[in-house]
């Protein structure tokens, strides 16, 4: 099949070598040191899936219409990557490959002549440096109703189909809880929900996103072991008890290191998605009235290593969380 590929970072890298090593004929889009990095090397995937070295075409816009295409940026990027290659995209089906609450609709409203589906990955894939991305967890994608982009994927890397995205998108948006912490701190997931003074902001983190989903009417669809009994359990427990979430979240991942998708951005010097993480929970509580301080501390922190390319030690951000708290009492 031809595939097209919006954005040869770590999802994006992992789908597209992987479909690359299963015959497809595949094309990215990339830009700066990722595309030179791509276009003389190769595309170099390694880690839980093998290892393999895509030769396979990259430019900056796509350049022949494919008959299936992925969107794989961080959903900031997600409008502009779509917008410079609506020539080559206009009636192909998309599969939003993204976190957070948005990039679904950000397709729908770039490209209105084009069927988008969503998907969830669920695996971690690392960016180690342009052009070579290492699985360190491998995990299922979770897709959006498309049963020949979930067949496609599933020749390939674990997928299975949802008939409930949008449950699916909110019980993903609480196991992306685990990645402002380490944005914040800069370590990784495992080490922030060992730490006695982390954990907690963790599963604070946790609590509200399930609070939120819950007050919207969300049903929670089954991911990763975490289920809407899970999500209910989240949000009404007491917050010792509900420790036992990340710490089980964290246990999926395994022994590898997991820096999360946010942590590599700020490791690479650019912004983050935390505005369509933990943002989009601070802005899903205020739509039913209710509070987020620790989803609101996290985004004031993470913001803030953005502008001072400085973390903050465990402690600090244990004091900012208590702060939001007591200020939004
Ligand atoms: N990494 C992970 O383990 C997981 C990530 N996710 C989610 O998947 C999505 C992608 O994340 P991830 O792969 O980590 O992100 P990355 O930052 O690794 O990759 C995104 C890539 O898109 C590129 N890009 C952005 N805009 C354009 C454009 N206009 N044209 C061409 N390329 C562009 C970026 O290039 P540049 O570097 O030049 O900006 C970057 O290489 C996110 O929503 C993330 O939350 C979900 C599950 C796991
Ligand atoms: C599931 C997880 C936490 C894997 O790293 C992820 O979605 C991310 O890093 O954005």
């Amino acid at each position: 099949m031809r595939v097209g590929v919006i954005g040869a970072g770590a999802v994006g890298g992992t789908i597209a070598a992987l479909l690359d090593r299963a015959g497809h004929e595949v094309e990215v889009t990339a830009r700066g040191a990722t595309l030179a990095a791509i276009a003389g090397a190769g595309l170099h995937l390694d880690g839980a899936w093998g290892e393999h070295t895509a030769r396979v075409c990259a430019a900056e816009t796509l350049t022949r219409t494919p008959e299936i295409a992925f969107l794989t940026t961080k959903a900031q990027d997600a409008a502009s990557a779509l917008a410079v290659n609506r020539d080559h995209l206009e009636g192909v089906p998309l599969i939003v490959v993204q976190n957070g609450l948005e990039g679904l609709d950000t397709a729908h409203r770039v490209l209105p002549g084009s069927p988008a589906f969503g998907a969830l990955a669920l695996y971690a894939a690392q960016n180690v440096e342009p052009g070579r991305v290492t699985i360190t967890a491998a995990g299922t994608t979770v897709v959006d109703r498309s049963r020949e982009a979930t067949a496609l994927l599933a020749s390939v890397m674990p997928a299975q189909v949802t008939d409930d995205f949008r449950g699916a998108q909110w019980t993903k948006l609480v196991i992306n809880m685990v990645n402002g912490t380490p944005a914040a701190t800069g370590l990784s997931v495992q080490q922030t929900v060992a730490d006695a003074r982390l954990r907690p902001i963790v599963t604070g983190l946790i609590r509200e996103a399930a609070r939120a989903g819950l007050a919207h009417g969300v049903h929670f669809d089954t991911i990763q072991g975490l289920s809407h009994t899970g999500a209910r359990f989240a949000a009404a427990a007491p917050l010792w008890a509900a420790q036992v979430l990340p710490r089980l979240m964290a246990r999926r991942m395994g022994s590898v290191p997991n820096l999360g998708s946010t942590l590599q951005s700020l490791k690479r010097g650019q912004l983050t998605e935390i505005d369509f993480l933990n943002g989009a929970v601070v802005a899903q509580s205020a739509e039913v009235g209710l509070r987020a301080p620790v989803n609101q501390a996290i985004v004031d922190a993470v913001h803030e290593v953005e502008r001072t390319r400085r973390f903050l030690e465990p402690g600090e951000l244990a004091e900012r969380v208590r702060a939001e708290q007591s200020a939004r009492r």
